[in-house]
């Protein structure tokens, strides 16, 4: 039987330093996310991360916990429901990093009798340190515990005609009467160097500003820039959104190697002081609310915009487990479904 697994980043346990504390420790400890060696890494983040970030991230968790606990898990969890009303294979969900782990979720499905499944990464864009690591990891797990299941990926669904549809209705509800000068689009952030990793050409990604809108080149497909990039355009055509009114940034960036860029913080500082008072921010590379849109966008962001002059900050909630959003991922689940297993002679 076939089966359906998400999978979303994942959260601490709770908002206390000691779980948050554990969760930063797997996170950061992948190679596809902190990608230097071993030892590197490990005086990196053991030596110095843990020692300080677990205390000021567990007080932002603080800030944006819900009572079911962390929205991310609660907001997935919704999702999957509403993805298995309209699915008629098992869907689990599971997490990269934290207590619901792949393990489980495979386990899940195989209880119910599955021996195929397709993971759906809960990304709209591929990034080596996310939808690669679920890749990864997956795999080294069935190899080890699961030898007669069969996976099918799920590439990364940013260009999918639908996913642009919800995506720009969700943008237009929201702004809907408000009469706001700029919208931001920020996308969480990697390092530069992430993206030269993962060029399959070996050569395409210049980091130049042009690279990543050359029609056709093979790379795109492994390249998270242009992925943001042209989600971006693709809402912006949809909308009519005019030239000079949008602009496309990233967020979250960690230590001091060079990201991509432009910031979201800078930009939002740029544009305050240039003298926008009303701008919108809509947050596509996350499907769920979390720690980076809730407190880092909506709250930081906010009185980032607000020290410098502006007034009207308006935040576009992630699609989270809207109706039409679950039923994207239903349709790419049932895509799937519908193809029969070639018969073998
Ligand atoms: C080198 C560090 C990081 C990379 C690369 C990175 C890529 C990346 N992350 C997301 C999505 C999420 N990240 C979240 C939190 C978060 N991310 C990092 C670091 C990197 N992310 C850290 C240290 C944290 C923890 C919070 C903190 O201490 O600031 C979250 C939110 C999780 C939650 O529980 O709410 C999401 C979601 C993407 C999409 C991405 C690459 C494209
Ligand atoms: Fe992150
Ligand atoms: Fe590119």
């Amino acid at each position: 039987m076939k089966g359906i697994l998400l999978v979303n980043l994942g959260s601490p346990d709770s908002p206390e330093p000691k779980d948050v504390k554990k969760y930063l420790g797997e996170f950061l400890m992948d190679e596809r996310v902190i990608d230097v060696p071993l030892w590197a890494r490990t005086l990196l983040v053991k030596g110095i991360i843990l020692n300080t970030r677990p205390k000021a991230s567990a007080k932002a968790y603080k800030k944006i916990w819900w009572e079911e606990g962390s929205p991310l898990i609660v907001l997935s969890e919704r999702l999957q429901e509403k993805v298995q009303e309209k699915v008629e294979y098992p869907v689990a969900l599971a997490m990269r990093y934290g207590s619901m782990t792949l393990k489980k979720g495979l386990q899940e499905l195989v209880d119910k009798g599955c021996t195929e499944i397709k993971t759906i990464p809960l990304y709209p864009q591929f990034a080596m340190a996310t939808t690669e690591t679920i890749d990864v990891k997956v795999d080294e797990l069935v190899a080890k515990h699961f030898p007669q299941v069969t996976i099918t990926r799920t590439p990364a669904f940013y260009g999918r005609e639908d996913y642009i549809n919800v995506l720009s209705t969700s943008i237009a509800e929201k702004l809907d009467g408000l009469d706001y000068e700029h919208i931001l689009f920020s996308y969480h952030g990697v390092p530069e160097r992430h993206i030269r990793k993962s060029d399959i050409t070996n050569g395409n990604c210049k980091m130049d500003g042009r690279c990543c809108f050359k029609m056709g080149s093979k790379q795109h497909e492994f390249c998270y820039r242009h992925q943001c990039e042209i989600t971006t355009i693709n809402v912006v055509k949809k909308l009519g959104l005019k030239k000079g009114t949008y602009s496309t940034t990233f967020q979250s960036r960690l230590g001091f190697d060079p990201w991509l860029q432009p910031y979201t913080d800078r930009t939002i500082e740029r544009m305050g002081k240039a003298g926008i008072k009303k701008m919108a921010i809509v947050t596509p590379a996350f499907v769920s609310d979390c720690l980076e849109t809730l407190e880092e966008i909506a709250m930081e962001g906010e009185e980032i915009f607000h020290e410098v002059g502006g007034k009207e900050f308006t935040v576009i909630p992630c699609l989270n487990d809207r109706e039409d959003f679950a039923q994207v991922i239903a349709n790419i689940a049932k895509e799937w479904t519908a193809v029969e297993k070639p018969q073998t002679a």
